[in-house]
């Protein structure tokens, strides 16, 4: 029987046939404000509810403001973050500022993956983590594309190999059908896309789930809604998109 790990956001289970299965490396793909961050705090914050410490790794925002966007939503991690059961790595400020000589785990020179996977597997081992997001694992090779895939699979073996499920956050453009590059793809173990489609003059959430080693998964594209309590998907309400045929036309 495949362990799995419950994101715990309403509908996302049932469309994963009960979860992430253990140990994988999930890319969670999207444009802008498709929802990504909100997603993968929500997994951190349900995880917390599970017992299941977890670590956020911050690329893209302040440590300070990951706390605040977590806390709009009702997430409030400090607690846990006092008990050592959850951790943010601090890879945005590189020590620079007040706010940053408070935080615990910081990245010193955000250009170095070498440094970011030590510290990252410091913190995992230090709080035990179950569950990582990388937000957003685009940043680290967003000016050298050929590393991408090195990058990806660095990541893998310490995420995979000390036991985490983890979710990388990759960034795409809106008219972008993949997910992240070609190397990144592959070498994920799953992929999950979230879109924002414009349709009779409205934006409309979806996510689809594109791989996912070890389970079988819906192949079709779910409706999904943000709200003040975070991310609901309906796995009823299937959406047939004309993106792709407007795309080519
Ligand atoms: N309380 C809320 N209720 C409903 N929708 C919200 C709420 N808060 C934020 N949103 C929506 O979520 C979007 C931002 O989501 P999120 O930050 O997760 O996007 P993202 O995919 O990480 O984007 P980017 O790649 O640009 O950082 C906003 O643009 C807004 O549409």
């Amino acid at each position: 029987m495949v362990e799995r790990v419950k994101t715990g956001i309403p509908g996302l289970d049932d469309i994963l046939n009960g979860g992430i299965p253990k140990r994988n490396i999930v890319l969670l793909s999207g444009g802008p404000g498709t929802g990504k961050t909100i997603l993968a705090s929500q997994f951190l914050w349900n995880g917390l509810q599970l017992g299941e410490p977890g670590i956020y790794v911050a690329l893209e925002e302040h440590p300070v403001q990951v706390r605040i966007n977590m806390k709009n939503f009702g997430w409030d991690v400090r607690q846990y973050e006092q008990e050592g059961k959850f951790a943010v790595i601090d890879a945005f400020t590189g020590g620079v500022g007040e706010a940053a000589k408070r935080e615990k785990y910081v990245v010193k020179d955000t250009d170095s993956v070498e440094e970011l996977i030590d510290v990252l597997r410091t913190a995992i081992r230090e709080i035990n983590a179950q569950r990582v997001v990388v937000d957003s694992v685009s940043t680290l090779y967003l000016l050298k594309p050929s590393i991408a895939r090195n990058v990806v699979l660095q990541l893998k073996k310490v995420l995979s190999g000390m036991g985490t499920t983890s979710l990388l956050v990759s960034q795409v453009s809106v008219t972008e059908r993949g997910f992240g590059g070609p190397g990144v793809e592959h070498a994920a173990d799953g992929i999950v896309r979230l879109d924002l489609d414009e349709i009779d003059g409205e934006l409309v959430r979806s996510i689809i789930v594109w791989k996912m080693r070890g389970t079988s998964h819906s192949m079709k594209r779910h409706v999904m809604e943000i709200t003040d309590k975070g991310i609901v998907v309906y796995p009823d309400k299937v959406l047939k998109t004309r993106r792709y045929i407007a795309m080519q036309e």
